[in-house]
């Protein structure tokens, strides 16, 4: 800063000119990180699952996610957290209790409560764009508002119980989001943060105050949890009640003790409680990997069924086939049963994965060989998911939208998703959750909530396409996650027959 603004004689300008050069490109090469891109799924298999990696790649490059950057490093949730003890309790609490697979059905309610609100909500702005003074055309919704909401007020009833106020909810929500929107303005955080600290004071004043926000309206219904006495048979735990239970290894005490090399105290590992902060960024994470994601793949879903009414009507024939006509819902008991709900499912998830990057960074431990040659520590290594999943060894046409790939009966394939997450043996042959040891462990609830709300949305109205500027357009934005260009509108029809005991 100081080469470039102070204004040096013409006799030295040469001699400055070299000087700055030769400053510039050092710090560049030291910012620089090396890099490589794998676009094939047989390396990223390799890497990630199996071979030469033995499936320990695990860890990111240094997170720019808000609770690393505001905690200074000290990894407030666990995306950001480097692999080991704290990941390892963390993770295993989630995996084994609010998204375990066989622990799901407790959220049957909730997920009707959010089924409910959403069809009716639709259905208002649905009566609201046909009435006499709606000026727009017959029908016509925004839907993404409604599918986003839905999914917000859904986890937050998973992860702070149920009768949270709705007014706190939609103002979470409107948090969630403008913290989400700021994520990509972070990435100058994500080396040398301090001294990126006082150059960027603005944007760090800004993500200290989102934070805040966040932290008014968390703490206290933490804060009210963990003053609640907690009877068996009550409502599900919901995340926060795991995480208040929960005890960590306690980094500072024993990195302070093996330092002493104090052979009694090696073996004997203190534990201790989740701080406020360390609360707030897993909550705050739990919403926002659960919303986004999830709101944005039902909304290609939808979109995909808008521009497909044939695919849209066969499945609409499945579910009535499966579903009395007098059931209230879709159940979570009927949806295995539906093989072309789930082939629709997989080829959004194939086509359009939410989440752009998968990121790993090479680290010491780590014995990656890619090409013949040792890939050194440090390095980083991005799977764009995009590029996966077209590749032509796996697929035929990838470009195409044809859920019947999936499906057995019409010769396609059994894919599953958990050859990416290292069970199984299978070869991997779409990775849309990640893989490996840093598999999403969000996957099975996303696949439960995406058939569940597509079965339903499907059984209450039919989906069409709008004329001209207000058409549906599958273009997509590229940003922390991919979603659609122009949000979802569709015209909404409700069904012979329905409309309905949700409402
Ligand atoms: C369609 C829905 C979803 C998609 C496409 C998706 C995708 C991903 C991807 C690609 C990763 C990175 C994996 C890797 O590095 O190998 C990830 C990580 C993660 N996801 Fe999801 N996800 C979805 C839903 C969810 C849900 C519902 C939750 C939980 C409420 C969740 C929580 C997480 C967490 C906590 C991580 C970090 C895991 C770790 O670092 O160990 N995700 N997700």
């Amino acid at each position: 800063v100081f080469l470039r603004h102070s204004s040096p004689s013409k006799a030295v300008l040469p001699v400055y000119t070299r000087v700055a050069g030769s400053v510039r490109s050092a710090l560049a090469r030291w910012l620089r990180q090396p890099a490589i891109v794998i676009r094939d799924r047989a390396t990223a298999h390799r890497l990630l699952v199996r071979g030469s990696a033995g499936g320990a790649f695990s860890d990111r490059p240094p997170s720019m996610a808000p609770s690393a950057v505001l905690s200074h490093r000290r990894f407030h949730n666990l995306t950001s957290a480097p692999y080991g003890p704290f990941w390892r309790v963390t993770r295993r609490n989630l995996t084994s209790e609010v998204l375990h697979p066989l622990r799901l059905h407790r959220y049957a309610a909730a997920r009707r409560e959010a089924l409910r609100g959403l069809v009716s909500d639709l259905g208002r702005h649905q009566c609201a764009s046909d009435g006499p003074d709606a000026g727009g055309p017959l029908g016509l919704v925004l839907a993404a508002e409604s599918i986003r909401a839905a999914m917000f007020g859904l986890l937050v009833a998973m992860c702070f119980g149920d009768g949270v106020d709705p007014g706190l909810v939609s103002a979470m929500a409107d948090a969630q989001h403008d913290l989400v929107q700021f994520f990509p303005e972070l990435r100058v955080f994500a080396r040398l943060p301090g001294v990126a600290r006082l150059i960027h004071w603005k944007r760090w004043g800004k993500l200290v105050a989102l934070r805040r926000r966040q932290e008014e309206m968390y703490l206290p219904l933490i804060h009210a949890r963990r003053g609640r006495q907690r009877q068996p048979g009550d409502e599900p735990p919901a995340y926060v009640d795991t995480l208040i239970d929960l005890r960590v290894p306690d980094d500072n005490y024993n990195n302070g003790n093996r330092r002493n090399n104090n052979t009694s105290t090696q073996k004997r590992t203190r534990q201790r409680k989740l701080t406020d902060g360390e609360m707030v960024g897993m909550c705050s994470e739990f919403l926002g990997a659960g919303t986004e994601t999830v709101a944005a793949a039902l909304q290609w879903t939808m979109a995909n069924l808008v521009k497909r009414p044939q695919i849209q009507d066969s499945l609409r024939r499945e579910i009535d086939a499966a579903v009395d006509s007098n059931a209230e819902e879709v159940s979570d008991e009927v949806l295995p049963k539906l093989e072309y709900l789930n082939a629709v499912v997989m080829e959004v998830l194939r086509l359009y994965p939410t989440a752009t990057l998968v990121l790993r960074q090479v680290s010491k431990e780590d014995d990656v060989v890619h090409n013949g040659r040792r890939v050194p520590a440090g390095t980083n290594v991005m799977f764009p998911l995009e590029s996966l999943a077209k590749d032509e060894t796996a697929w035929d046409e990838p470009g195409e939208f044809r859920p019947e790939r999936f499906l057995a009966c019409e010769g396609g394939e059994s894919v599953s998703l958990e050859a990416a997450a290292g069970c199984g043996g299978e070869v991997m042959k779409m990775m849309p959750f990640g893989a490996g040891r840093r598999v999403c462990p969000g996957m099975g609830m996303a696949m439960l909530h995406m058939g569940y709300y597509v079965a339903n949305l499907v059984r209450e109205f039919e989906w069409k396409d709008a004329e001209g500027e207000m058409a549906v357009d599958l273009r997509p934005h590229f940003g922390f996650f991919t979603v659609m260009k122009r949000p979802l509108r569709a015209r909404l029809v409700p069904c012979q027959g329905r409309h309905t005991s949700l409402v």
